[in-house]
């Protein structure tokens, strides 16, 4: 860029781009990759409070059901690598189905969540699970998880069966508490473990093709979706339902 000497305003302006390209730069090597991550599972098992403990080591005792989708950022390192992970929230009641349906396809990691002292949410999990064969890519990896593992004396389903049908399904399985912070981080880490091996191909030849300033980033729009806020709902969590 030509500066015209004396010009204080041109002379400012050229300082203050450049030290925005040295924001942007500076940004830009704030990670090395980012995924996208989903929680799924059926109202009231506990995803919201998993991510909240996640990202933000904080629990709410209130159940505020969610509304479409929102979601959450945290960095993580693994084996020095810079992992981003956005972290998308999925309202569990049935109503918003049609949207948070829109988001599978997008995702490369998906925690599958029950409570363990409701069987019900236990029992859907095959739902659930079929909904992500149905919608997610083929790549996309799974974990199991039965959270409120703190609520020992409520306990409905013995820990060896979501075991057996974490096996059935060819996915590894954690029992979490989002209350006490029991295997919340383990469990997060894990899937983006799985997401990273999943992918290191793909990221390997990102790297290789000379993009030592960029991030490796499958950050394509998503088809517009919006929600408008059901009036007879109640209080409910604040939405990211369009982005
Ligand atoms: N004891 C116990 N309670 C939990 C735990 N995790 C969540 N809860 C409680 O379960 C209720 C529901 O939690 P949420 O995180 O809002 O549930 P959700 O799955 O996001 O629900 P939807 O948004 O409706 O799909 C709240 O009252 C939480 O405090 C846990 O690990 N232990």
């Amino acid at each position: 860029m030509q500066l015209s000497v004396g010009c204080a305003t041109c002379w400012e302006y050229a300082t203050a781009s450049l030290a925005f390209v040295g924001f942007l730069s500076t940004m830009a090597k704030q990670y090395d990759f980012l995924f996208r991550l989903m929680i799924l599972g059926d109202t009231g098992v506990g995803k919201t409070c998993l991510l909240c403990r996640f990202t933000d080591n904080e629990f709410y005792s209130s159940h505020i059901s969610t509304i479409g989708v929102d979601f959450k950022m945290k960095t993580l390192k693994i084996d020095g690598i810079k992992v981003r992970v956005q972290i998308w929230d999925t309202a569990g009641q049935e109503r918003y189905q049609t949207i948070t349906r829109q988001y599978y396809r997008r995702a490369q990691g998906i925690i599958l969540v029950y409570d363990i002292t409701n069987s019900h949410s236990f029992q859907h999990i095959v739902k659930w699970a079929s909904d992500v064969d149905e919608l997610a890519p083929d790549k996309v990896q799974r974990i199991l998880v039965g959270n409120k593992a703190d609520e020992e004396k409520c306990r409905k389903v013995p820990k060896e069966q979501g075991n057996k049908l974490a096996k059935t399904y060819g996915m590894e399985f954690f029992e979490t508490s989002a209350c006490t912070n029991c295997n919340i981080n383990e469990s997060f880490t894990r899937l983006t473990e799985l997401v990273l091996r999943a992918h290191k191909n793909e990221m390997d030849a990102f790297q290789h093709s000379g993009n030592e300033t960029d991030t490796y980033d499958d950050m394509t729009p998503l088809e517009g979706v919006r929600v408008e806020p059901d009036n007879g709902l109640g209080s409910q969590k604040a939405c990211a339902c369009w982005r």
